[in-house]
């Protein structure tokens, strides 16, 4: 629809006190800035229907959709006398109630293109002029209205189509000015993603010809991102692309293991993923490589699968002379990073030791990795433990896999139960005492890797050495700093505070209010053998707390054997003497095998079961010499 005329004639006599409305500098301002795509826009198209119209008595007015006048664009003399007629002057104010009913304010008010000639201006002091205004629409809102103004009375009849055909340019002008903007704020997000990530990314076309490269990949590939921009990837870096594969196969792939040098000499050891990338036609346009260090990688998949060393020396309980000397040994090992060897029976602590040994090394914030050499089948041990390469084996995961040795990397590995290391795998592992180095199973690339050893045992391995199932060159190379963690049996003396802390741990972990334990359940705990050590313990009052509604472990939640054994030990004892304290029987039982053994401390030692250490501190307690 278009207004040509229709105005209210009962205004034409209005007087307009006040034509000189003009907004204040610092609204003017505010307007012109939250109007510039409009304005930038529209100026395009004023000067350009300025440049072929009659600049002598034609000026071109943009307003807001308020009727602010935003810009006025025409010859010289006719400006200054619109100005003066019109108030067409930047930051004049032309709504109606200032300057009657115009052809702009109708134009706003209807949103139509709408004239206004001569003497239908309700304004007498328009009647001069013809005006052909048309609002610039963007979705159905009006930005603002762009008018051609005539210094004559009489319809111009191309003067409303020109203005009309302004306005559709414009707002053309503003559609794309606007999604122009959008793609920006989009690139720009994009761009602070693809800089952001951890990852390398690296894009080319079909040519080859690098499209874009974040900062990470540029260091990675050694490669100065802007100048890389528009060159072949092949002429930048020191090997051949695997990407450009991507190009002949038209086939992407995952997680992909690479090792690269670049120009640097910087040997990265990598995770890429290619992905082809086609047009709508299925064509193949380019490919987008995301590279990750693997070490990363590792350091998430330790902390998620909890290679992590929980224990720390405030765990180990224990103040008899044997274990303290134990704990000093062990801090002293936690300030190396020698091989270490924790000999002891099972249960007694080893993994405990080692854990907290760790913790308290240099090593601490690296990954803590265990692995039970005696529990993982023979034939997968070397896998484990060195990992192996992309299609080692049939059903291995696509790409190969890291062993625990890589994904120790920079920490320690526990190496639990190594006396039943299998002989063909204690010859790969000298590799890695030796060398640190580390060569997947059917792979050719060695990784060198920066580990400290912690193995442990209750073999005797000197006796596997003699026997040949155990190395010596291993042996030795072990047995740098070696730990004998003694037997629950061998420091009875710490039983009660063993007792006492695991009742406080176990409670915690099962959320019970066992605190305390009776005497007779203690002296029952205390004269039992605990063939499986501190973890047998554990197990037994587990077992109690979960029994016991009370507060206090007493004897009936301890288990039946355990009573019987006693009962049994007590009958026997009863058969040559009277009753006799723990501490009178253990002394009378060594004075009787040392003079069994004739002095021989090694014989007695083996006899008894105990160290010669343990031997040598009980004959001090019980003042016995031989
Ligand atoms: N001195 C100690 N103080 C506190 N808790 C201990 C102590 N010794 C062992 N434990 C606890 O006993 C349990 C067994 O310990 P750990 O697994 O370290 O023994 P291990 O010698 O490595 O056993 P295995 O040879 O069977 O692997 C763990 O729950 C551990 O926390």
């Amino acid at each position: 629809m278009i207004n040509k005329g229709k105005v209210d004639l009962y205004k034409r006599d209005d007087i307009f006190a006040n034509i000189n409305n003009v907004l204040s500098k610092e609204v003017y301002e505010k307007i012109i800035e939250s109007n510039s795509i409009l304005i930038e826009n529209a100026k395009i198209f004023m000067n350009y229907l300025l440049s072929f119209i009659q600049e002598k008595n034609f000026i071109i007015v943009l307003t807001d959709k308020h009727a602010n006048v935003l810009e006025a664009v025409g010859g010289e003399y006719i400006l200054q006398k619109s100005k003066k007629d019109l108030n067409f002057l930047k930051g004049a104010i032309l709504k109606e109630s200032f300057v009657g009913e115009t052809a702009i304010n109708l134009a706003i008010k209807q949103n139509v293109p709408t004239q206004i000639c001569g003497v239908e201006h309700s304004n007498p002091g328009h009647q001069d002029w013809s005006c052909y205004a048309a609002p610039i629409m963007i979705e159905e809102d009006t930005m603002g209205v762009i008018c051609l103004t005539e210094y004559n009375k009489e319809p111009n009849e191309n003067a409303l189509g020109m203005i009309i055909a302004s306005a559709k340019g414009i707002e053309n002008q503003i559609k794309n000015h606007i999604k122009t903007l959008k793609i920006q704020e989009q690139t720009k997000y994009q761009n602070a993603i693809v800089e952001n990530i951890s990852e390398g990314f690296l894009m080319i076309d079909n040519k080859g010809i690098v499209t874009y490269i974040n900062e990470k990949g540029g260091k990675i590939l050694g490669i100065n991102k802007k100048e890389s921009i528009g060159k072949p990837i092949g002429d930048l870096v020191p090997f051949k692309p695997i990407i450009l594969d991507v190009l002949d196969t038209g086939r992407g792939y995952t997680d992909r293991e690479y090792v690269l040098e670049n120009y640097e000499g910087t040997k990265y050891h990598l995770l890429k993923t290619a992905t082809p990338v086609r047009d709508e036609n299925g064509e193949l346009i380019g490919v987008i490589d995301i590279f990750k260090e693997i070490k990363y990688v590792k350091k998430m998949v330790n902390n998620m699968v909890g290679a992590k060393a929980s224990f720390t020396f405030d765990d180990i309980v224990g103040s008899s002379s044997e274990m303290v000397e134990c704990i000093n040994l062990a801090k002293k090992a936690a300030q190396s990073s020698s091989n270490t060897l924790i000999l002891g029976e099972s249960g007694t602590g080893k993994e405990l030791f080692a854990q907290a040994i760790h913790n308290q090394s240099a090593r601490r914030n690296g990954p803590f990795v265990a692995i039970n050499c005696a529990a993982i089948p023979k034939e997968l041990i070397e896998s484990e433990l060195f990992g192996y390469a992309s299609g080692a084996f049939t059903g291995g995961i696509k790409g190969g896999r890291p062993g625990k040795f890589e994904l120790a990397n920079g920490g320690t590995i526990f190496l639990d139960e190594i006396g039943d290391m299998p002989l063909n795998i204690q010859a790969k592992l000298l590799r890695v005492l030796q060398d640190r180095k580390v060569v997947r199973v059917g792979a050719n690339n060695v990784f060198s890797v920066d580990v400290r050893i912690i193995a442990a045992t209750n073999k005797n391995l000197y006796d596997a050495c003699k026997n040949g199932d155990f190395r010596w060159d291993i042996y030795y190379r072990l047995n740098v700093l070696t730990i004998q963690i003694p037997s629950l049996r061998e420091r009875s003396e710490d039983i009660e505070e063993v007792t006492m802390h695991l009742i406080r741990k176990i409670s915690k972990r099962l959320e019970k209010t066992t605190k305390e334990i009776s005497n007779e359940a203690l002296n029952l705990l205390k004269v039992n053998c605990w063939k499986g050590n501190v973890r047998e313990l554990e197990n037994v009052l587990e077992r109690a707390i979960n029994m016991c509604e009370e507060e206090k472990i007493d004897l009936k939640h301890l288990p039946q054997q355990l009573t019987n054994e006693n009962n049994k030990k007590i009958e026997e004892n009863r058969g040559f003497q009277e009753i006799m304290s723990l501490e009178e029987m253990e002394r009378e039982l060594i004075e009787k095998v040392l003079m069994h053994c004739e002095g021989n401390i090694s014989k007695a030692s083996k006899l008894l079961n105990v160290s010669r250490n343990t031997l040598y501190n009980k004959m001090g307690k019980y003042k016995l010499s031989v």
